[in-house]
């Protein structure tokens, strides 16, 4: 199989997780014969340092044509003070506008042999599997108007949805339960807002097209708590951009690290981009210590649902499993016993792994 794939490092620790993902693509090309295409394109700072702009016109375009889209991480603090159409995360924000990227999946699921890494008591963590579908291209990300007045005294930002944006990311979290364990937690805060009052009409319309499928409504606030008090509760969670965020952030502790945690962002048309959950990492930028693992099962993700490479994504997934079985860990993983490694050294024993 050949499959062209934009590539787009960005920022901080980026451009070190996209070596590994490049690294990772390599051997499986080799092992199973395919031949991956990759096209670097710029994104993020990297892109205002050379082309003055977070997204380059020409980004746009190479995501467009090629298979799918695999990004690292954009921001960090040379860019902080920067106006707001010149900060890197606009950049990343465009690039899933420009492809109407709606359905950020983002599954998450700890390894039993990072139990301990977790500051969340062993027993409350153990069994918990759950899917974040949150969405990406609406609400008080993209809302107009988003300014402050003339004399600084006031600011606003929109929570702008319409229905057809509400109806399709709440399909998709139907539609992921199904093929999941059948249940569906909407995520909401309808004792509030209006946005969210209709985004609960829609879940409470859609569930009888989905007899087979069990829906709660949780308010954000409670859901935030359920999260980490019994989050073996939940098998689908859907809700809204910024909730998602937020929560996803959160989920990301029971797995030990920000650094374990994967994301799939979809269009209706099929175009997938693959990013890990987390960001640019300023703090360790530059130090090789990253944890490559999000990013490598976001590039196993790229590999199961753009490319229907259903075992070259499991070999992956299983790789970095048998990893972190024999006790490899990066430095973001508080584990107790066991081979700290940079994230080159967990790169090549992830492609001794799937060589075997
Ligand atoms: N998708 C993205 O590109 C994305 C996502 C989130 C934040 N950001 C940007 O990243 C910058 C930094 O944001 P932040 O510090 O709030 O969040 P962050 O996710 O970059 O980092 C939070 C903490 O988690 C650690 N961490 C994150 N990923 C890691 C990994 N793979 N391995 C080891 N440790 C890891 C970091 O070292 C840091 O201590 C900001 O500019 C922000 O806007 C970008
Ligand atoms: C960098 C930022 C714009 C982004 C978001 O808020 O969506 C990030 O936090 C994420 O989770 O992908
Ligand atoms: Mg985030």
């Amino acid at each position: 199989m050949q499959k062209k794939i934009v590539l787009l490092p960005g920022d901080g620790i980026g451009p070190e997780i996209m070596d590994a993902a490049v690294d990772i693509l390599e051997t499986i090309a080799k092992k199973f014969n395919h031949q991956f295409i990759f096209d670097y394109q710029l994104i993020g700072g990297a892109a205002i340092d050379q082309l003055n702009t977070p997204l380059p016109q020409q980004t746009i375009n190479s995501c467009e044509v090629a298979d799918a889209v695999l990004l690292g991480a954009v921001g960090g603090p040379k860019w902080d003070n920067n106006p707001s159409d010149l900060r890197p995360e606009r950049g990343l924000l465009g690039i899933r506008k420009a492809l109407d990227l709606y359905a950020n999946l983002r599954p998450v699921k700890g390894f039993k042999q990072l139990l301990s890494a977790s500051p969340l008591k062993e027993e409350i963590i153990q069994g918990s599997d759950l899917l974040i579908v949150r969405e990406l291209t609406g609400g008080l990300y993209f809302g107009q108007p988003s300014e402050r007045n003339a004399d600084q005294s006031a600011v606003i930002d929109t929570l702008a949805y319409t229905r057809k944006e509400m109806e399709r990311i709440i399909d998709k979290g139907f539609q992921s339960a199904q093929i999941r364990n059948k249940k569906l937690t909407s995520v909401d805060k309808a004792n509030v807002l209006e946005s969210s009052k209709l985004w609960r009409e829609i879940v409470e319309e859609k569930k009888q097209m989905y007899p087979d499928v069990e829906v709660e409504h949780v308010l954000v606030d409670a859901a935030a708590m359920k999260l980490i008090t019994n989050p073996s509760s939940f098998d689908v969670i859907v809700t809204e951009n910024m909730f998602g965020d937020i929560l996803s952030d959160e989920a990301s502790v029971l797995t030990g690290s920000l650094g374990m945690l994967p994301s799939a962002s979809l269009a209706e048309n099929g175009v997938g981009l693959y990013e890990p959950a987390h960001g640019s990492a300023p703090d360790i930028a530059g130090l090789g210590i990253a944890n490559p693992v999000a990013m490598l099962l976001s590039t196993a993700m790229m590999l199961r649902y753009s490319f229907a490479l259903e075992e070259e994504a499991t070999v992956i997934e299983k790789a970095i499993e048998a990893c972190i079985d024999k006790g490899y860990y990066t430095a973001d993983l508080a584990v107790k016993s066991g081979e700290k490694v940079s994230t080159k050294e967990m790169t090549q024993a992830i492609i001794a792994c799937i060589e075997e």
